[in-house]
């Protein structure tokens, strides 16, 4: 079988996590794993780690360590088969020691995106909140204004995306993400990307990962019968 791949993808809010996770997903059969996406089918199954960290998640708050920690691990322990990239997680040095001591992580991209670039894609962000479908009105905009493509059910802003809250979000990001990035910098596995568009880092990160993951999974490949 071919080597397992493990991967985070780290970055302040709106640095593009999501949006470059996917693309890694799509090039290289990589799982697209996301804390936000867990947290979110944990609170629609009503599980106990679930209604918990709904408390948090209604007040804008982080969810606790323990509380993620006891979430996602277990998942990520289930994935022995499978190559996954992780958005999301860990966001605290606590959920980065708890991920070591799981599993050995092979690389981490850390997203260096200017203030005024956060704020601008930010602010125009909508989010269909059952899926957590984003869309950002110049950059990839619905088919249909203000409605989510697959569901054509209506789109949100978050109160907490509006530049008031933003600067309060990306102070407390770069306080809990030092430690982290320090630790993954150590191990000497940590790659920063800066800029200000996805499109222009995209190259740089698909010819990084080009180098590192020869070939998609086993899982993922087709076998063409001989002639
Ligand atoms: N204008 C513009 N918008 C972008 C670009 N890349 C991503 N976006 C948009 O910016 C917003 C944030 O991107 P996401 O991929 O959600 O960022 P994230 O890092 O996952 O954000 P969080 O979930 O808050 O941590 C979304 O509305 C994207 O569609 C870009 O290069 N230019
Ligand atoms: N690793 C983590 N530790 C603590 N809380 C987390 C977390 N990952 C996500 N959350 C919380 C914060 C958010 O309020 C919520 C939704 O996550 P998300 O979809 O990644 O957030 P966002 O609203 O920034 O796009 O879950």
């Amino acid at each position: 079988m071919a080597k397992l791949f493990r991967a985070v993808i780290m970055g302040p809010p709106g640095s593009g996590k999501g949006t470059i996770s996917e693309r890694i997903a799509q090039s290289f059969g990589l799982k697209h794993l996301s804390s936000g996406d867990f947290l979110r089918e944990n609170i629609a199954a009503n599980t106990e780690a679930g209604v918990l960290a709904k408390t948090y998640i209604e007040r804008g708050l982080m969810v606790p360590d323990n509380v993620m920690t006891r979430l996602l691990l277990p998942r990520l322990e289930e994935m022995t088969r499978h190559s996954w990239l992780m958005d999301g997680f860990p966001c605290t040095l606590a959920q980065a020691k708890a991920l070591n001591s799981t599993c050995d992580l092979d690389l981490v991209i850390s997203l260096n995106i200017p203030y005024e670039t956060l704020k601008d894609r930010l602010s125009d962000r909508w989010i269909h909140p059952a899926s957590g479908r984003v869309y950002n009105r110049g950059f990839n905009p619905p088919r249909v204004q203000g409605r989510d493509d697959l569901s054509g059910e209506p789109l949100i802003q978050h109160d907490n995306d509006q530049p008031e809250a933003l600067v309060a979000r990306l102070r407390h990001y770069k306080d809990v993400a030092k430690p982290v990035i320090d630790l993954y910098k150590s191990k000497g596995i940590l790659h920063t990307f800066s800029g200000t568009e996805t499109d222009r880092i995209w190259p740089y990160i698909n010819s990084l990962l080009s180098t590192k993951i020869p070939s998609r999974p086993e899982t993922d490949t087709q076998h063409i019968p001989m002639p």
